[in-house]
């Protein structure tokens, strides 16, 4: 639990994924237990999956996108295992996981020396109004957020410095509208011990750490200490319950760059969840805080719940082919099941918000939808941000309709989300966490016991 230190400051650029010399504070340092494993028996049962045809459908063809129209690869699918000593990361059991069984703990135990870490990813904010700037910069020097083609990307970097310095007027307000930064880093925080004391409720114990991709503590410095901490399997959770390009993407991307270019991160074990929006007990989270809300209201069964997400320009899902769209659907219908199952059979609609640029984005667009629903004399309206508490989009778009017409129309109730820190959001993350635990741990035995069977037989044949 000890604090390690590092010294010294970075600069406004984005870190070189080759930057280990890197140095700054990396307050998530843990201390190391042994773990307890599970059989290769619990591994086979049934995951408690909330399934749906299309869940499969947009699992599966998640898998099939793995390489983009521009060429570039990523990694989609809910988990993604990487072969021990390989180099490149490979997509593996991608349809029907991701939505494990809760209690999938508790027999067969038996304890190793194992040192398994949990490396959570997030994107980082800047924590100051005058972090802003060189966070945007790092933001859109991301090949991944600004996707030129192979020709121009020279011109990434002063790109990112012209569009940093022209957004940052616009974010800082955002910025200034919740309190003058950005509280992600302290959400991950509480996040991490929330997984850490789920993990440990359940008997794994393991060293959490936190990554995030655009500010501190960045993910160049989760891994320094990780490599520290000598750890010999690693779990990577990105915090984005649904898969994108530009955030769990460009996030692995990063761990991709490090781990091919250092020999002991090549051959650590590693298992990667990349998408839990799906989970059972991510959608009970989202459908318990929507109930609740919903009986703030006069008469709950009139009011429209408003989803409102975190958009992508729309060439990442028509070019591109990020699942993102797909699984934010699909995570809306599962959030709707379950209240239907429940009992509220409300009307609802998705929009997205957070446009940057002249591109065109993701529709409908959030303001417009309001608007629309406004125009058509909807008066109750739970808006739920998908994802953060913090959601300043949607912060900026509600404060806008409070100040307009719109207040004389609508009887508007915000749902203000604290999911991400909730304890049963962190065992729901802590049984895909523990689903992981064992399988990399097997094909790393695997790997170990085919190196020594050839051994032996070149031995024999000598
Ligand atoms: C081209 C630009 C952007 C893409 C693509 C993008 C994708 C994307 N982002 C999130 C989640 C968050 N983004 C946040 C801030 C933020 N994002 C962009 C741009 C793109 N995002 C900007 C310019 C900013 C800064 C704020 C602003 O100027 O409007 C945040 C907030 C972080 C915080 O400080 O708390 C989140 C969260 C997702 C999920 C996503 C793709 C699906
Ligand atoms: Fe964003």
């Amino acid at each position: 639990m000890d604090a390690t230190s590092f010294c010294g400051a970075l600069p406004q650029t984005k870190l070189p994924a080759s930057n280990r010399n890197f140095s700054r504070s990396c307050p998530r340092a843990r201390s190391v237990v042994s773990v307890a494993r599970h059989s290769s028996e619990e591994f086979q049962q049934p995951d408690k999956l909330y399934s749906r045809e299309s869940l499969v459908v947009s699992s599966s063809s998640s898998a099939n996108k793995g390489m983009t129209a521009s060429g570039r690869s990523y990694l989609s699918g809910p988990v993604v295992k990487r072969n021990p000593v390989g180099q490149a990361f490979c997509a593996a059991s991608v349809v029907g996981v991701g939505a494990y069984c809760e209690g999938f703990v508790d027999s067969h135990l038996h304890v190793t020396e194992e040192k398994v870490g949990v490396l959570l990813l997030n994107l980082g904010g800047p924590e100051t109004l005058n972090d802003v700037q060189p966070f945007l910069f790092n933001l859109f020097a991301d090949p991944d957020i600004i996707r030129l083609p192979r020709l121009f990307q020279f011109l990434q970097k002063p790109l990112a410095k012209l569009i940093s310095v022209l957004r940052a007027p616009k974010s800082k307000e955002g910025y200034a509208s919740i309190g003058g930064g950005s509280p992600l880093r302290k959400i991950t925080d509480e996040q991490a011990d929330g997984i850490k004391m789920a993990l440990k409720a359940k008997g794994l114990t393991a060293n959490v750490y936190v990554g995030m991709r655009y500010w501190y503590p960045f993910t160049e410095e989760a891994i320094h200490q990780i490599k520290k901490d000598k750890i010999t399997k690693l779990v990577v959770l990105p915090l984005y319950p649904q898969f994108s390009i530009s955030t769990t993407g460009s996030s692995l991307r990063v761990l991709q760059n490090i781990f091919s270019e250092d020999a002991y991160l090549s051959r650590l074990p590693i298992a990667i969840i990349q998408s839990w929006y799906q989970r059972e007990g991510y959608i009970k989270s989202m459908a318990d805080l929507i109930g609740e809300e919903l009986q703030k209201f006069a008469k709950p069964e009139e009011v429209m719940i408003f989803f409102s997400a975190h958009g992508v320009p729309l060439t990442y899902v028509e070019d591109a082919g990020d699942p993102y769209k797909d699984q934010m659907e699909e995570c809306i219908y599962l959030i709707m099941q379950e209240l239907k199952a429940r009992g509220s059979y409300n009307d609802h609609t998705l929009a997205y918000q957070s446009r940057v640029g002249p591109v065109q984005w993701l529709k409908p667009y959030t303001d417009e939808v309001l608007v629309e629903l406004g125009q058509k004399g909807v008066k109750s309206l739970l808006a739920v941000p998908v994802r953060y508490a913090t959601c300043i989009f949607l912060f900026r778009a509600v404060n806008w309709c409070y100040s307009s017409f719109f207040q004389l129309v609508c009887a508007f109730h915000i749902l203000i989300q604290v999911i991400f820190t909730s304890p049963t959001l962190a065992v729901c993350l802590v049984g895909a966490i523990n689903h992981e635990y064992i399988d990399p741990v097997t094909s790393f035995t695997m790997f170990y016991l085919l190196i020594y069977c050839s051994t032996i037989i070149m031995k024999a044949s000598l």
